[in-house]
This record gives structure tokens, sequence and C-alpha cells, in this order.
């Protein structure tokens, strides 16, 4: 964790780290349009809290003795011109403080400013990928208070600042455990303070959370507290009395999310084992899918307690994108986090959501294949972490999973692609590449472009590793493009496809035993080319040798020291090999023909995307090649 924060014990002042006060400038001017949001970001924190403390205190009742009514109330006072956000949850200690409000101790947050531009429409659309919680106190207030007790503890501690660069926390007075956030709000932001508006903003974000939210009396109510929510379990209720907008807001809420989810899946299970779920696909992939660390983010409920949102048995990694809650009935209320590791309920739980959820995408891909092609855009790569694991799901996501290709400029299915096999064709061809510029371009895809024959184009990382261990789809097998013979012939292609090759020059024999001659221990071998169209020459992996992608990206990461030695396949129809031919029958010149296929294999590393061993060797023979050619 990063952390440059400066104290001067004795006052308790501390400064930002310094990415804080960066944030709480974008934040401040890009969301100034939907200022609103601050409120349901504070009530989200203050429900979190309750939360927490609610689990804690089935193991340590005491914590909450006293006070057991969960609550927030939000005050305004007109006069001092303060909005009050309080909740009587976990509360934080003076460590909490300085650790949870000075600090950017979320790796999200790091990461946001790393991306964010200054732009404010491009910076709102990042903070809908990261949240910014807290800090959006700040587009309201000028200054702000959060005094806090922690539960269980004595102290209290009150937490100021302008968010201007420091912040000091001192000691304070606090009747009992919880949190105020106390907002000296702008002179422009009084409106905030009316209380039809915050009823209004309530009722629009934080309905549905299942904490009750209360207006403080301002003195005309007669000390009486007004409550603004239902605070019901919203995935206890039936789907007809929930609204989009509701179910939206519900996402957001629970997810810290700004954007819409793509996909609500809202169910109950009955019968031998019980259960809710409200689950959510995010319509964009938040920043930090990829992080090794990353865990699912499913809020697990156990009777509408709160148990954790880090539990990694209630979905496999590779629907780790998912939000939302599930509730169990049949877990016991006290568990704790170590005993939902191999708990069987769970396991049951996580094969029945599994289920569920690759069942709604499949029907989504069929029913709104433009609209599953964002997800996939989106998601893709992580469903196809699941292919790899080799679990019961692997057909389930075979089938749903989509493709660039030579065929189309829209995704393709497997099934799409062995709807237009060729008569003959007996493999599934695909090709991995860096991007997809560098795998469509690869001369590897001549013969097959000729003979309109599909090629799959792979550009995930990930796909270096399922395919080989899925091996095959409807019993085709899955097969490489720049492995093995490329077997063309065998496919059968229209009459203006099926017309034959130019022959091969005579010859070519004699000048691939130079070439192999000259080359020696640098390729496997050297054969003519079956594959290639147009270009001279390309390198193949033998049937059994590591892809070539593959051997690329494993020595990136440094797993791999030397490669696998290759097959130069070169083109027996292009005219420069047409016319080394006809030099080597008319002067044999065993030389001149080993520099040349040097500098063929060069080219084809080139090609490749590889970098050269032995640049100069490759400059010189080019220079001395040109000068033959300009003085002949
Ligand atoms: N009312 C509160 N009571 C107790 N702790 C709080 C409260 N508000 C904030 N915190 C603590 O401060 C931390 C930072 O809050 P913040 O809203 O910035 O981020 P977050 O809620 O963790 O993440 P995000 O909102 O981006 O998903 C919280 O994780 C929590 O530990």
């Amino acid at each position: 964790m990063l952390k440059e924060e400066s104290q001067t014990a004795a006052e308790g002042r501390h400064g930002f780290q310094a990415e804080v006060g960066r944030l709480l400038d974008i934040v401040a001017h890009s969301l100034y349009s939907e200022r609103a949001v601050f409120l349901r970001e504070l009530i989200s924190n203050a429900a979190d809290a309750c939360d927490k403390l609610r689990y804690l205190s089935l193991t340590h009742p005491d914590l909450i003795a006293g006070d057991p009514e969960l609550k927030v109330v939000i005050r305004a006072d007109a006069q001092a011109g303060t909005l009050t956000i309080a909740d009587n949850g976990i509360g934080m200690n003076r460590e909490d403080l300085v650790e949870n409000l000075g600090t950017i101790a979320r790796s999200g947050t790091a990461a946001f400013l790393k991306q964010a531009t200054g732009d404010a429409a491009k910076d709102l659309a990042l903070i809908g990928q990261f949240g910014v919680g807290f800090y959006a106190a700040f587009m309201v207030a000028d200054k702000v208070e959060v005094l806090s007790r922690k539960a269980g503890e004595t102290g209290s501690w009150r937490w100021r600042s302008d968010g201007k660069g420091e912040f000091e926390v001192t000691a304070a007075e606090r009747e009992k455990r919880g949190s105020d956030v106390i907002l000296h709000l702008k002179p422009d932001a009084r409106e905030f303070l009316e209380r039809d508006r915050l009823k209004k903003i309530v009722t629009k974000y934080s309905d549905h959370i299942p904490l009750p939210i209360f207006l403080a009396d301002d003195g005309k109510g007669g000390g009486k507290e007004e409550r603004l929510n239902e605070a019901s379990a919203l995935w206890m209720k039936p789907k007809s009395e929930i609204t989009e907008q509701g179910y939206a807001e519900f996402y957001r809420h629970s997810a810290h999310a700004f954007d819409k989810p793509w996909m609500t899946l809202h169910f109950k299970v009955e019968g031998v084992l019980e259960y809710a779920g409200l689950l959510f696909v995010p319509s964009a992939q938040p920043f930090d899918l990829f992080d090794p660390d990353r865990k699912n983010r499913l809020k697990l409920y156990v009777k509408r307690v709160f148990i954790t949102d880090s539990c990694d048995e209630l979905v496999p990694p590779y629907l780790r994108f998912l939000r939302g809650v599930v509730d169990s009935a049949d877990l016991p209320l006290n568990i704790s986090r170590e005993m939902l590791q191999h708990n069987p309920v769970l396991a049951k739980m996580r094969a029945g959501i599994t289920k569920r959820v690759l069942g709604e995408l499949e029907k989504r891909a069929k029913d709104e294949p433009e609209s599953y092609a964002d997800f996939w855009n989106q998601f893709g790569a992580v469903l196809k972490e699941g292919l790899y694991e080799q679990n019961d799901q692997g057909d389930a996501l075979l089938s749903l999973a989509r493709f660039r290709s030579t065929a189309s400029d829209r995704l393709v299915s497997l099934a799409d692609y062995l709807g237009r096999m060729k008569p003959g064709q007996e493999a599934i061809y695909y090709i991995t590449g860096g991007s997809l510029e560098a795998a469509n371009r690869s001369p590897h895809l001549e013969g097959f472009r000729a003979r309109d024959v599909e090629v799959l184009l792979l550009t995930d990382p990930i796909d270096e590793f399922w395919v080989p261990a899925v091996g095959a789809y409807k019993e085709k097998p899955l097969r490489s493009v720049t492995r093995g013979s490329a077997e063309l012939d065998k496919i059968a292609g229209t009459d203006a496809e099926k017309k034959p090759a130019p022959p091969a020059p005579e010859g070519i024999d004699g000048l691939i035993a130079l070439f192999k001659l000259a080359l020696k221990d640098a390729v496997k071998d050297v054969r003519v080319s079956q594959r290639l169209t147009e270009s001279t020459a390309c390198l193949v992996a033998e049937d059994g040798d590591l892809d070539i992608n593959l051997e690329r990206l494993l020595r990136q990461h440094k797993r791999l020291e030397t490669g696998a030695k290759r097959v130069l396949e070169i083109n027996p129809r292009c005219q420069l090999v047409g016319a080394l031919t006809k030099r080597l029958k008319a002067k044999g010149n065993a030389e001149e023909i080993g520099e040349a296929a040097w500098l063929i294999l060069d080219q084809a590393r080139i090609l490749q995307g590889e970098t050269l061993e032995d640049p100069t060797a490759f400059a010189r023979r080019q220079s001395a090649m040109m000068k033959k050619a300009l003085e002949s």
C-alpha cells in the first residue's frame, strides 16, 4: 500500500496521500451535474457499516446491545448549513479514520487516477467503473467532519478536512457507537438542506437499501423522525413489485457502481435448498477484472443478514464480474468465513447459480445477439478461463463463446463456423496473435483465404491455453494454421477456387536442398508451402511443438528461454522463388542462394513479429544484395 502521509502527531494533522488531493479535484469537477449522488455514496457506506456490525454481533452480541435497531438518520440543519448522515454501525477508531479516509488504500482509486484525463465527460465514465465513495462528499461540502466511535471501544474521534491537502484527527465525544458524516455545505449546495429534495433523492437512489433510513425532525415534526424507505430486502420481493429503475439503483448501491447493469437475474430457489439471488452483470468491465487478486464481490446473506462480500466459493472465478446478492436460508447464521470453505450447501448453491447464469447468457446470446456481443467484448476473455479449467460447464461455455473470424465482421460462434465448413474440411482452423491486425495479416492465412476456408482469429492470451485444453468442438479438432502441414488440398472449394494452382517451378527441389544446407540448424526443415499464395515464406510449428504465438508470450514473460526450431515453408508460386530457381539452374552459385535463404528466413521472422537475433547480419546481406542488383 502507498502511504505518504505526513503527520504532526501532537496536533493530529495529516497530509492527504498525494493522490487523494487529485482525486478530490477530479470528482468535484466531473461529477458536478450529478452531485446528488454524494448522498447515495454516503448512505451506501453507512449501510455497509451497519451490515458489518450486524455480522459481528452474531458472535459478539454485546457489541450491539443497548442500541440494536440499526439505521441511518439524515439531519439537515439550515441554520448551521450542515447536512449530517448518521449511522449506528461499526464506526471507526483513530487508525481506521486515517487509513480509510486519508489514504487511497483501494487499488481501484490509484488505477482510476492513472487513467483520469482531466476531461470531465471522460472522467465521469471512468468514475462509473471505479466508484468514488466517501470523497463524493466534497462535491457539495467545503468542509467535512466525521465523528465516529468504533463498536466495543470507548474513545471517539473527529476527522476533519476541507479537502485541500490536509486532514486532522482529534479526540472527541460521541455518546454511542457509529459515525456522523457532517457536511458543511457549499453556498451553491444549500438545496440539499430542503426536506423535499432530500426525500426525493433518497427515494430515487436508496429506496431499496435493506436498512431503514430516517429524516430527522427539523423542529416542526414534534421530535419524530420520518421514515424514508421501506427497507425490505429487495431480493426477497416478487419480481412484479420491482421496477427496472428499482433494480438499477439497487445494483448501483450494492456494487458502488455508476453504470447500468447489462443483465439482471432475480430468482428464488425452493426445495431441498432454499436461496434467493439478485445478480447483475455490469455493462462495463471493472478496472481490476484481470488483477490476480480480484475476488468475486457478490454479497452473501444468510436469512437477510450480511455475512461477507468475499466468498470465493459462491461462484467460479470465471464469473467474478457478477455483482449483487445471494441469500441462503440453509446456512447457519453464525457461519464464519473460514467455515464457508468446502461447505457442501455452498457447493450446491454454486452449481445452481452457475447453471442459471450461463443459461440466461445463452438465452441472451440467442435472442439479442448484438447486445450479447457487447457483453462478450467486455467479459468474454474471463468466461474463456472457464474453458481452460475443464469443468462440467465446458459445453455450455463453448456454445457461449464468440470469435472474430476471417469470414465475418461480426462475432461468430462455433456453431456458425461448423455450418460454414467446406466439404472435406476436417478441422476448425484458428490463428492466435497479439492483436486482431497482427493475426489478420499473417501470411499463414493466405491459402485459407484463397480457398475461402474460415479461420478464427484468437487474440486473448487465455486462448493459448484453453484451445489445447479443449481440443475439439463437436468432434471437430481445433487446429492452428501455423502448425503442421496445411492439408488444404483435401478441402473442396468452389470451381473458381479449385482452379489448379500453377505448377511449382522445375528445379525447386534443388533450391530447397541448398536452403537446408545453408540454414543448417537454424530451422527444423525447409519445405514447399501449401498455405502461401502471395508471401515468399513463413515459419510453421511442427505438430507437437509449442505454438509460435504461445512461445512468444512465454518468452515475453521470461517463462521460456529458447524456442523450438521451426519449419521454413517457401511459396513455390511466388516470383522471387521462381527467379531464384532459375538463377540456380543458370549459374549454380550456392553461396548466393545461401545468402538469399538467410534473408528469406529473417523476413519470415520479421513478418511473425519476432526480433532478429542478428540484425547486423540481416542488414549486411540486404545491402550486399541491393548493391549487386544495382550494379548488374
Ligand atoms: N459511515 C461509515 N462507517 C464506517 N466506516 C466507513 C463509513 N464510511 C466510510 N467508511 C470506511 O471508509 C472506507 C472508504 O470509503 P469509500 O466510500 O471511500 O470507499 P468504499 O466504500 O470502500 O469503496 P467504493 O465506495 O468505491 O466502492 C470504507 O471502505 C469504510 O471502511
